[in-house]
């Protein structure tokens, strides 16, 4: 008996794709399968203004595959002098679909983000109106404050009172990781929703440090324990339609990951269909995936889902290259531990 499961075409709500030479080799793996994703803007130097996400957009057109529907939903990152006006004109025009938040410091190319959140006060009031979302990089920087906790601190006490200062802004959650994330995404109302990547609903901090350091797996938030990651795939599963995938597929080279001060970020993007039916069906929660991946969010979006599907089929397991090659190196692919049985048809 041969297993397959149709789906509409799946959509990345969090993906970086880089710029050059890493943009040319990478976008191919998020074509194949992906209708639409949201480009993160954290590019050396960042995509600040609309006339950079244009540029920026222009140039992922360029690298398409031929043939491929892609389309980049672009957007730009929120820096203390982010001018209203530029992020009105750039909604109005249809050019971006979100903006970034990065809290100086937190990730990959955060210096350029925001220390102090009154000095965009009027930017998010601004996005408010228009209805242009806020994703944010929810964690905090205080030296202070352990890695493992940062998530769950930022929710305290940065994000939950700027909800509640500006109550129409609709905020993303990126590549959640905590239950305590989980927990405060189902509390609240329908402005809030969030990102799970695809590693966060495999892996949890021990296989980070058990039995060697493994530079792969090293990714920002970092991935917390077991717990966590079970309350990850609860909420993915459970069709609530305010969890969706966002891979945060996050290319670095290898020589860069395998430093004695390696890279954060994951890259994902050519195997995460199959890394995800099989968590979902491990949960029993097939019929699930279709939200997770191609429903939920668009519709918080307010984008329709695409007509296109994907097929997925059940077999010997699935040959995916260890690393994608680029001009500057090789790009190590996400190693889930165990064998993919699920294919994407072509
Ligand atoms: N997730 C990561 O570990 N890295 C991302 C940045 C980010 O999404 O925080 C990157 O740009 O490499
Ligand atoms: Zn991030
Ligand atoms: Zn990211």
């Amino acid at each position: 008996m041969t297993e397959t499961l149709t789906l509409r075409r799946p959509d990345d709500w969090h993906l970086h794709l880089r710029d050059g030479a890493m943009l040319k080799a990478v976008l191919p793996e998020t074509t194949r399968h992906f209708g639409r994703a949201i480009i993160m803007p954290n590019l050396v130097p960042p995509v600040v203004t609309p006339a950079d996400a244009a540029e920026y957009r222009d140039r992922i057109l360029a690298a398409k595959p031929d043939g491929s529907k892609f389309r980049p939903l672009m957007t730009l990152y929120l820096t203390e002098t982010t001018e209203p006006r530029d992020i009105r004109a750039a909604a109005e025009i249809g050019l971006i679909t979100a903006v970034k938040l990065y809290p100086a410091g937190a990730t990959t190319n955060s210096a350029s983000g925001v220390r102090d959140l009154t000095k965009v006060r009027r930017v998010l009031e601004t996005m408010a109106q228009v209805g242009i979302p806020l994703c944010c990089h929810g964690e905090v920087t205080d030296p202070a404050i352990d890695i493992f906790d940062r998530e769950a601190v930022f929710i305290d006490t940065v994000l939950d009172p700027l909800r509640r200062d500006i109550p129409e802004l609709r905020v993303v959650m990126e590549h959640i990781t905590t239950s305590d994330a989980v927990q405060y995404v189902t509390g609240s109302d329908g402005n809030l929703g969030a990102t799970i990547t695809t590693h966060h609903l495999i892996i949890d901090r021990n296989h980070i440090l058990v039995g060697g350091i493994k530079p792969h797996y090293y990714c920002l938030p970092v991935a917390k324990r077991a717990t966590h990651r079970d309350a990850l795939v609860a909420a993915a599963t459970s069709g609530d339609p305010r969890f969706f995938l966002g891979t945060d597929s996050a290319p670095h080279l290898t020589k860069d990951k395998e430093s004695a001060c390696g890279c954060a970020g994951v890259f994902s993007a050519t195997n995460t269909m199959s890394c995800l039916a099989q968590v979902f069906e491990a949960a029993g929660a097939l019929d699930k995936l279709e939200g997770f991946a191609s429903v939920n969010g668009p519709k918080f979006y307010r984008l329709p889902p695409n007509e296109e599907t994907i097929t997925l089929r059940k077999g010997a397991p699935v040959a995916y290259p260890a690393a994608i090659e680029t001009e500057g190196g090789p790009v190590t692919v996400f190693d889930p531990g165990f064998p993919l049985y699920w294919h994407v048809e072509d």
